[in-house]
């Protein structure tokens, strides 16, 4: 059955972990689905694990829209979000509309996903809600913040968890269905998850979290270098590498055909 944002409040209520997990293309987004993930994310960390930048920043639309259509092709079960791209939105909710209304109607994504919690973020939140737009918070580390903030751990100190707190409040009184936390205190992360009716997704965000989300390349090892808290549960780089090698060796020797 396909999962909706209703599908997440109500794994809140009945106190059941919300599996989720990044896609960038129809092969991936095709096999996490049919895993059984319950959120397929086409997230803009993309930029970095699928296209090589340094950071999420020169995420364009047009490179979202194109992986988020072949991502979607892939997921028939899962609830599916799309991260609106740095500059994208930020200017005015008349603008984040816009480009929201595009990833919902050219991509067939379910839901959009957006980062801060600051008031004109939060302003944002409610305009899109409004107007038809189901909206996922993001706060902690906001990778698109980067030049801000670095990969840093957030809300370390007193009043940054406050902060974190009132903006979680914030964003779901703006009416946001779910809120990604990243790389905070997992007490933080604790007490912002008891403090909201709405589900939160950690990655790097502790145990209590209503949920867990992975980028999938992580998750497999995949990725040179993984975040402090990505622990990879394979080790598909040396797998990928050890085919490859054997594929050559019998190339060269004229084993292979
Ligand atoms: N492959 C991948 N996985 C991710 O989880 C991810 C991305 N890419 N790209 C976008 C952001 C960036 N993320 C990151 C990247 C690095 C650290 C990290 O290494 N943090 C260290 C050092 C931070 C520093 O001082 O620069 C830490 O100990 O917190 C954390 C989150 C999480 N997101
Ligand atoms: C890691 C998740 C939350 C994300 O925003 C991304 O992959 O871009
Ligand atoms: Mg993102």
């Amino acid at each position: 059955m396909k999962v909706t944002v209703h599908t997440l409040q109500k794994k809140k209520r009945n106190a059941e972990p919300i599996v989720a997990l990044t896609a960038w293309d129809y092969l991936f987004a095709e096999l996490i689905d049919q895993a059984g993930v319950d959120v397929v994310l086409v997230g803009d960390s993309l930029a970095m694990v699928a296209l090589g930048h340094p950071t999420t920043l020169p995420m364009t639309l047009e490179t979202m829209l194109h992986h988020a259509q072949a991502v979607s092709r892939g997921v028939q079960q899962a609830l599916l979000v799309c991260d609106l791209p740095f500059l994208s939105y930020q200017e005015s909710p008349q603008v984040a509309f816009q480009v929201a209304g595009r990833i919902i109607q050219e991509t067939q994504a379910q839901a959009v996903k957006l980062e801060g919690g600051y008031s004109a973020m939060v302003d944002t939140v409610s305009f899109l809600v409004q107007r038809g737009i189901p909206v996922m918070g993001h706060l902690g580390l906001t990778p698109q913040s980067v030049h801000q903030l670095g990969y840093r751990q957030q809300g370390k100190t007193p009043e940054a968890a406050e902060q974190i707190l009132t903006q979680a409040r914030a964003l779901e009184s703006a009416g946001a269905f779910s809120i990604v936390l990243e790389h905070i205190p997992k007490d933080v992360a604790a007490q912002v998850t008891q403090s909201l009716t709405i589900p939160t997704i950690g990655i790097g965000a502790g145990p209590a979290c209503d949920g867990q989300i992975l980028v999938t390349a992580d998750l497999l090892g995949l990725t040179s270098k993984q975040p402090p808290f990505a622990p990879p549960y394979l080790n598909l780089r040396s797998k990928v590498q050890e085919a490859v090698q054997a594929y050559s060796q019998d190339v060269r020797q004229g084993k292979f055909p």
